[in-house]
């Protein structure tokens, strides 16, 4: 059985994903209006990113993702650093979160009841259009200029480097086209990574990716791929959650991860998050444990969402949580 798998089970058939990391950095005082976004804290308040991985631990999070998503080598380049200091930051990002875990998990042992698992880490690598920095995670628009191979030298170095930091899973996020998913699937062939992936798409309609494109056409993609372990849907309102469920269960045997955000929208240009009526009566974690019985057996938040909703996902799906 591989780790996820693993992990599921003692989880007891699905395992909690932790919530919006750059969006609780913020509300933890960190100035993230920046190109590197979150990243820029990898710079400035590692301290905060620790933090934050430990609060969703203490929810009851079994898998805890880096603060990569938007720590690129380019973007570091362009903040006039060296190509050594952008490697060591992509490996910091991992180095915190493994601290993270590591410091938590001997905190829980120490414990009569122990009640947490001992969480996974994932490396996140958010999408070429994370690093544009224009909201293009949402819109899957590149440019008649980007090709596959472009993507893939955009993705190869930053890949080498988080593989080989040690985390338990590699976690590509937010991938709006199918272009993407073609690079990723060809990238982790190519540089025959060992890590198992996962690949999870943003959707702004609930029915296609960001571009446009079907889940069906990027699902026969990351079938033929032994590399991508999991597949799902993240940062997308949580309204669509259980009908593309249900679609992704009729496209792969693949494990099915998601992890919605809290239903506002990101306004790229302006960069803040303008609210919208999306969940109805439904409480988030009521809706999670729809998304348990349509099929999912990662579940967790996005952007928005906080240990608040973490620790009341973990109690849904779990009966129990962190304090
Ligand atoms: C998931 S979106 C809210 C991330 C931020 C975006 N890449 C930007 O920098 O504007
Ligand atoms: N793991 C990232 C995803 C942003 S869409 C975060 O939560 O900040
Ligand atoms: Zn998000």
């Amino acid at each position: 059985m591989g780790v996820v798998e693993e992990l599921v089970a003692k989880a007891g058939g699905c395992a909690v994903i932790d919530g919006g990391f750059a969006t609780q950095l913020e509300a933890l005082g960190a100035d993230i209006n920046d190109p590197l976004w979150s990243a820029a804290c990898l710079i400035a308040k590692p301290h905060l990113v620790k933090e934050v991985h430990m609060q969703y631990l203490e929810a009851g999070a079994d898998i805890i993702i880096s603060s990569s998503y938007q720590a690129t080598i380019p973007g570091f380049l362009a903040r006039g650093m060296t190509l050594d200091e952008a490697e060591g930051l992509l490996r910091t990002s991992v180095k915190l979160a493994l601290e993270a875990r590591d410091e938590f998990w001997k905190s829980t042992l120490r414990k009569s009841k122990p009640i947490y698992n001992r969480a996974l880490v994932a490396a996140s690598i958010g999408s070429y259009g994370a690093y544009l920095a224009d909201g293009s995670e949402y819109s899957g628009s590149y440019g008649a200029d980007i090709t596959t191979e472009k993507l893939k030298d955009f993705h190869r170095r930053r890949l080498q480097v988080l593989a080989g930091a040690g985390p338990d899973l590699i976690a590509f996020e937010a991938i709006p086209n199918k272009m993407e998913a073609q690079a990723l699937v060809e990238l982790l062939e190519e540089e025959n990574i060992q890590v198992p992936s996962w690949i999870c798409f943003s959707s702004v309609d609930g029915k296609h990716l960001c571009s446009g494109e079907s889940f069906a056409d990027c699902l026969q993609i990351l079938n033929a791929s032994e590399k991508v372990s999991i597949v799902g849907v993240n940062c997308t309102p949580p309204q669509f959650i259980e009908g593309i469920i249900c679609e992704l269960r009729k496209q792969t045997k693949k494990a099915i991860a998601v992890y919605p955000n809290s239903g506002e929208i990101w306004d790229g240009r302006a960069k803040r998050w303008l609210s919208a009526e999306c969940l109805g009566h439904k409480s988030f974690d009521a809706l999670a444990k729809r998304w348990q019985e349509a099929g999912a057996t990662l579940i967790g938040g996005c952007c928005r969402t906080t240990p608040s909703t973490i620790r009341a996902v973990s109690k849904i799906l779990k009966g129990r949580t962190g304090h």
